[in-house]
């Protein structure tokens, strides 16, 4: 990519002051869940650390809107960190900034890791306030952003900091925006994107951005419905988006506009209940019954959605192909993972429930890349420059 990396810093000796996104999922024990964003810190936090550099960790987790609130400390991640790190002294401080974190970042030796406490236990963070983003410079020579979780996010700690620091993009954040930055634009062909999930209407700039590039566009999960309602099927009880149903039109319109071909399903799994243990059927799209509804794509779009895959140099996919919570359902979803995982492609996943999928169907390394963005992965492929990116200084 054409950002500063943490390769181009000289490190010995100089405080590297990393925004990482550890916003991880906990249970009510405050136990991490799902440690995949801090593993996928590790490179950068170990070259750094290999290099000489006193390493000070920031990063929020969860929303605790500008208060302090234990339920959101960051120390069990710290802790969690340490587990991971054995060969690293890792510490923790239990404020971000002020004179307390000061003393913590001048007792580092070079080698060392900070873990700060979370940044979002000040009101500043996500206002990108000027004084809190010139009080987190304070504590580092250099910044590195790794948090490309975060990088939709124009904050104190993202963005505004970057400001008054040399910026670099950590290991993590230059993976993420390459791989997905160059299948975006510059894909080996056939190019083919999968998307899913609720609702059209959370993903039409990804459509529209998408369209134009790709060779084909697999639609299925909920959204499908609404574009199969435009073709004049009758969805019965399946989720359809009423106010969606012009956007639905006119990107069924761009599509030909692009030459790029739309796929749809063409049957589906349906049922009259929304219940994990309801009975189901399989329907072409045209013959569902009055009380029954769509919950996943059926055995042929399956088939004609693997064919496909199978051809693509290139797959991205973003959202289920159906209610994949539900083993009933969930068919077509871990369908699409295996073909994937058995296309010679470019893989990627982006975002949210497809890598919970991915993830569930132990096909995640399998991949070529699965992000660690939910929002921020859903606005690279709208095509937006995010925040958090723009700030990283070009080589
Ligand atoms: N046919 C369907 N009918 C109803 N719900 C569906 C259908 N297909 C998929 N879903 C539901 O859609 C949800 C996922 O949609 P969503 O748009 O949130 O996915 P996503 O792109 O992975 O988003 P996020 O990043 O927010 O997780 C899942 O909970 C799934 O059960
Ligand atoms: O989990 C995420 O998507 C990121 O960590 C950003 O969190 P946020 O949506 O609370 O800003």
């Amino acid at each position: 990519m054409a950002k500063k990396t943490i390769e181009d810093v000289q490190w010995q000796g100089k405080r590297a002051l990393v925004r990482v996104d550890f916003n991880v999922p906990m249970n009510d024990a405050l136990e991490i869940t799902d440690d995949t964003r801090i593993r996928a810190a590790l490179p950068t936090i170990t070259y750094l650390a290999g290099h000489g550099a006193k390493v000070i960790l920031m990063s929020h987790l969860g929303r605790p809107k500008g208060e302090r609130n234990e339920k959101y400390s960051l120390q069990p991640v710290a802790e969690h960190l340490q587990g991971l790190l054995s060969d690293i002294q890792v510490s923790f401080v239990d404020d971000c900034v002020g004179d307390k974190v000061k003393a913590a970042v001048e007792a580092l030796r070079d080698g060392d890791v900070l873990v700060l406490e979370n940044v979002r236990f000040y009101a500043g963070e996500e206002k990108n306030d000027k004084d809190l983003a010139q009080a987190f410079a304070e504590l580092g020579d250099v910044f590195v952003n790794d948090a490309f979780g975060t990088a939709h996010r124009a904050h104190a700690s993202t963005a505004g900091v970057a400001a008054y620091l040399p910026s670099v993009a950590g290991f993590l954040m230059e993976k993420e925006v390459s791989i997905m930055g160059e299948a975006l634009a510059n894909p080996k062909r056939p190019f083919v994107a999968i998307i899913g999930g609720a609702k059209v209407s959370d993903k039409i700039n990804v459509i529209e951005n998408l369209l134009p590039k790709v060779d084909a566009l697999l639609i299925g999960g909920g959204m499908a419905n609404t574009f199969l309602a435009v073709q004049g099927n009758d969805m019965a009880k399946s989720l359809v988006e009423a106010d969606a149903l012009d956007t639905a039109r006119k990107l069924l319109d761009l599509a030909k506009e692009h030459n790029s071909r739309l796929l749809l399903p063409t049957d589906v799994v349906a049922a009259k209940q929304f219940a994990a243990d309801a009975e189901y059927t399989v329907r072409k799209v045209s013959e569902l019954a009055p009380d029954e509804m769509a919950l996943d794509i059926g055995p042929d779009s399956i088939k004609a959605f693997q064919a496909e895959i199978k051809g693509a140099k290139t797959v991205i996919w973003n959202g289920p192909m159906g209610v994949f919570e539900m083993p009933a359902f969930a068919k077509g979803t871990f369908a699409i993972a295996e073909a994937m995982v058995e296309a010679d492609a470019t893989t990627i996943v982006g975002g949210g429930d497809s890598v919970a999928a991915v993830e569930q169907a132990g096909v995640a390394e399998k991949m070529s890349h699965v992000s660690t963005g939910g929002g921020a992965s859903l606005e690279f492929l709208e095509g937006k420059t995010l925040p958090g990116v723009a700030a990283i200084e070009d080589k």
